[in-house]
């Protein structure tokens, strides 16, 4: 008989609890939930723990069959001995951003956190699937490719499901249909640069271009990269809702080996890194996702005005993929 399969996600903070609550309501994996304590005051308090609590007792209100466990783990890497086994992690540890930061502010305080993280992955979960959410997530998914030195295929960053649903969610109160029967990808990084890929998203079929005026379009594209901000302008943090469901997309897919074709954050290099022009680091791009992770690369194809944006984005990973090589080679000297 078949086991289930095991998803640990670390950082149970906003995203990190969202993407435990929704995986427990669906009930296709059990969960080990993974964060540091939260000192107020004298006292200790264990987020983690009380979270998972709550959780099961949420399943057993709803009688779904999870499990779902929580432990607190020291900022050191210390506690991470549940993770053992694991088919899937979840790094949602980090700091999100507040109003006026961008995504880049947080490059040098995560990669901190991340690459502890990912030496006890390496201990404990080896195996594993590794999904990367924490920002900036396509220098993260870089950073976890090269500490982990897990195949490109285990190492997926979550950015463009994420991208799509918003343009989905724009393009549908635009139209006054269902999200249900568009189909838009948004590729490239995960950044004011990010591709709207305008040839290939249509809505029951029929071509976007050809429902909604040029104008209009470029403003629904704008609001679209500059989504995130939007949320963390409204809220004073970033999203998680929609950013847990684009996670959980992609957890599915993989548990269930469906194939699904999910723009993500993956390492780029030989015959497909050629057709994007990038060698040796990650952006978002259509993939197929199945049992063994990364199955597939597609290679998409673009307009000749769709490709000067894709350049465009390449160009902005490419420059903080180049801060954060720097500080890898600090960490692996130091060592
Ligand atoms: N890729 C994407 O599209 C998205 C990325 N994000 C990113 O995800 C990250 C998390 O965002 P939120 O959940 O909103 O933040 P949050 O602050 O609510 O949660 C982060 C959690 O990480 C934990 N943490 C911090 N240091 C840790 C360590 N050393 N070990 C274990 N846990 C640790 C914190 O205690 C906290 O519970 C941020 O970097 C944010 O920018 C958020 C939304 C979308
Ligand atoms: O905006 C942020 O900082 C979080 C994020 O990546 C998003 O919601 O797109």
């Amino acid at each position: 008989m078949a086991m289930r399969k095991v998803v640990s996600i670390v950082g149970a903070g906003n995203v990190g609890e969202h993407v435990a609550s929704l995986i427990a309501t669906k009930g296709f994996a059990d969960i080990r939930l993974f964060d540091i304590p939260r000192k107020d005051g004298d006292k200790v308090f264990e987020p983690v723990k009380g979270k998972a609590l709550d959780m099961k007792q949420m399943v057993a209100a709803m009688d779904v069959d999870t499990k779902i466990d929580g432990f607190t783990v020291t900022p050191e890497g210390e506690g991470y001995e549940p993770m053992v086994d694991s088919d899937i992690v979840v790094i949602t540890a980090g700091f999100p951003r507040r109003p006026g930061m961008s995504r880049e502010d947080l490059l040098e305080a995560n990669i901190r956190i991340l690459s502890t993280i990912i030496a006890r992955v390496r201990q404990y979960a080896p195996n594993s699937i590794l999904i990367i959410v924490t920002n900036p997530v396509d220098i993260m998914t870089y950073a976890a490719f090269k500490l982990s030195g897990f195949p490109a295929s285990r190492v997926i960053g979550m950015a463009g499901v994420l991208d799509s649903a918003r343009f989905k969610t724009f393009i549908a109160e635009e139209l006054r249909v269902s999200p249900k029967d568009i189909h838009a990808y948004v590729i490239g990084g995960h950044g004011d640069e990010m591709v709207p890929l305008i040839s290939i998203s249509n809505v029951g079929g029929i071509p976007l271009k050809d429902l909604i005026p040029k104008d209009k379009l470029s403003e629904l594209i704008e609001r679209t990269r500059f989504g995130g901000g939007e949320i963390v302008n409204l809220m004073g943090t970033s999203a998680y809702y929609a950013p847990a469901a684009a996670v959980v997309d992609m957890v599915e897919a993989l548990v269930t080996n469906s194939r699904r074709i999910l723009p993500c954050s993956v390492y780029l290099d030989g015959e497909a890194g050629e057709y994007y022009g990038v060698k040796g680091f990650c952006v978002g791009v259509p993939v197929k996702l199945g049992a063994n992770g990364v199955e597939e690369i597609i290679k998409v194809p673009m307009l000749e005005e769709e490709r000067q944006m894709w350049n465009r984005s390449v160009e902005s990973v490419k420059r903080s993929i180049e801060i954060a090589e720097v500080m890898l080679g600090e960490k692996s000297t130091s060592k």
